[in-house]
């Protein structure tokens, strides 16, 4: 397992989703490049989110996950940082206070510059250039320099990554996300929207418990920093492989470009690249299930990915869509469970649910995000199993890229703030709303 040759494995293996370079001695360049740089994650940090996992995996915790569609390397800045972690924050809170859950937080941040595409290319008016594929690739405007491939862009990529979690640390550590600012995350917001001034409820109802405790006696530095840990899918290799490293400690290979990587509903195949290159690391990993994953694809993926059954190495994120999830989820689960095996079960309820709105916008509806999630908490009320945590496309800024919610946005609206590099993301107020929603399911299930 911790030798370099399995790491390798992969290139000898169909590797769907790359993108294609002009040189690849200018890839090797880069990947010699990337593979000198420092870590961006440690070992001990993986291993104590794969203890997390295990947490969730035997239902006594619950995973919040989320971030942009396609990070930005123009979006690594301490604002765009700074809004998008208030909103994991606040939904956070409402979780664990309105479900009474210890909530693991993870960001779809600091590393998420790649994006798997339905096809090669796109057409504008007559002229067809390459997809977009992420910054880590190449640019989102629509012109051939942009869309050229540039394996540069890897090494950006790696340093946009480093720039985002140096913020996630400061803001999650350095006092920002103190319990004592529950507040204070919601002041440019409470006035202006119903989920704001529920969310000012709840952050009473906290202070209240606080000032109780302080009083009792708990010291409340304890509330000082939260525990917060980075994610991305691992889709291109090369760059994956550049950054994973032998741990001097268990000489063992974690990928230090995240705490948890995971692996997309197109390139889950199980003779595929990355498959294989992803069970060699010592990583949590993540396998996203999409509505024609078989019970038998489940267990042989979890033969392969987690052969020693340990709770918290493996997390399948189920996306189905709102239509499906009721009757495709149940026979994976019962399967999976009759196994033995103890994976944490994710509900992603945005990449079932997208589609393309009269003026040409990709877009979602909120009211089949929470369908899907509603049906991921029937299914599992009804087997006895845990529903682990739900991964979730949003952003901090009010932008208009879903439809609905509780401060409606509507199809005609879609082109007024339409800012994704991707996928349409949820707004803060549709974040927060979903929070309040999943809560209440939480709290029925248990
Ligand atoms: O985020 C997921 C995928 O990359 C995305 O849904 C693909 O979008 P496409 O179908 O427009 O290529
Ligand atoms: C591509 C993604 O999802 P999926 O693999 O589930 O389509 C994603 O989460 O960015």
């Amino acid at each position: 397992m911790n030798n370099t040759g399995d790491l390798d494995a992969w290139r000898d293996l169909p590797a769907l989703q790359q993108p294609e370079w002009d040189d690849p001695a200018e890839v090797r360049v880069v990947a010699e490049e990337l593979a000198k740089q420092p870590p961006l994650v440690f070992a001990g940090e993986c291993d104590q989110l794969r203890e997390r996992l295990g947490e969730v995996a035997r239902g006594e915790a619950f995973v919040l996950q989320g971030g942009d569609c396609a990070e930005t390397f123009e979006g690594s800045n301490a604002d765009a940082v700074k809004n998008k972690l208030k909103t994991l924050l606040q939904m956070a809170v409402v979780l664990t206070y309105a479900a009474s859950v210890p909530v693991v937080k993870i960001g779809r941040m600091a590393g998420q510059y790649a994006k798997p595409r339905s096809k090669p290319t796109e057409s504008r008016g007559g002229l067809e250039l390459p997809a977009y594929r992420g910054d880590a690739v190449n640019g989102f405007e629509f012109t051939p320099e942009a869309r050229r491939n540039d394996p540069w862009r890897l090494l950006k990529a790696y340093h946009s990554a480093a720039v985002t979690l140096n913020l996630c640390r400061a803001f999650t550590k350095g006092g920002y996300a103190d319990l004592r600012q529950v507040h204070a995350w919601n002041q440019d917001f409470v006035a202006s929207s119903p989920a704001g001034r529920r969310y000012e409820q709840v952050a009473g109802e906290i202070d209240r418990a606080l000032t109780f405790m302080k009083a009792c006696g708990v010291n409340p530095d304890e509330f000082h920093s939260v525990e917060f840990y980075s994610s991305h899918e691992a889709l291109l290799l090369e760059y994956e492989r550049a950054l994973t490293r032998v741990d001097s400690l268990s000489g063992l290979p974690y990928d230090v470009s995240a705490h948890l990587v995971w692996i997309g509903e197109r390139t889950r195949q199980l003779d595929g690249a990355h498959v294989e290159f992803l069970r060699h690391i010592r990583n949590p990993i993540a396998v996203k299930l999409g509505p024609t994953s078989t019970a038998d694809d489940a267990l042989a993926l979890i033969d392969r990915l987690d052969p020693g059954r340990e709770p918290g190495r493996l997390t399948f994120i189920t996306r189905m869509g709102a239509s499906k999830v009721r009757q495709a989820l149940p026979p994976l689960i019962e399967k999976v469970e009759r196994s033995g095996a103890r994976v944490a079960w994710i509900c992603d309820p945005m990449h079932g649910n997208t589609f393309e709105a009269r003026g040409g916008h990709k877009t979602r509806r909120f009211d089949d995000v929470l369908d899907e999630v509603t049906g991921f908490f029937e299914v599992h009320r009804a087997l006895g199993t845990h529903p682990g945590g739900i991964h979730i496309e949003f952003t901090g800024d009010d932008v208009t890229e879903c439809v609905g919610g509780g401060h409606p946005i509507d199809e005609d609206d879609l082109h007024q703030r339409y800012e994704t590099a991707c996928d349409p993301r949820l707004n803060r107020g549709q974040s927060l709303d979903l929070a309040f929603m999943v809560a209440e399911l939480y709290r029925k299930t248990h």
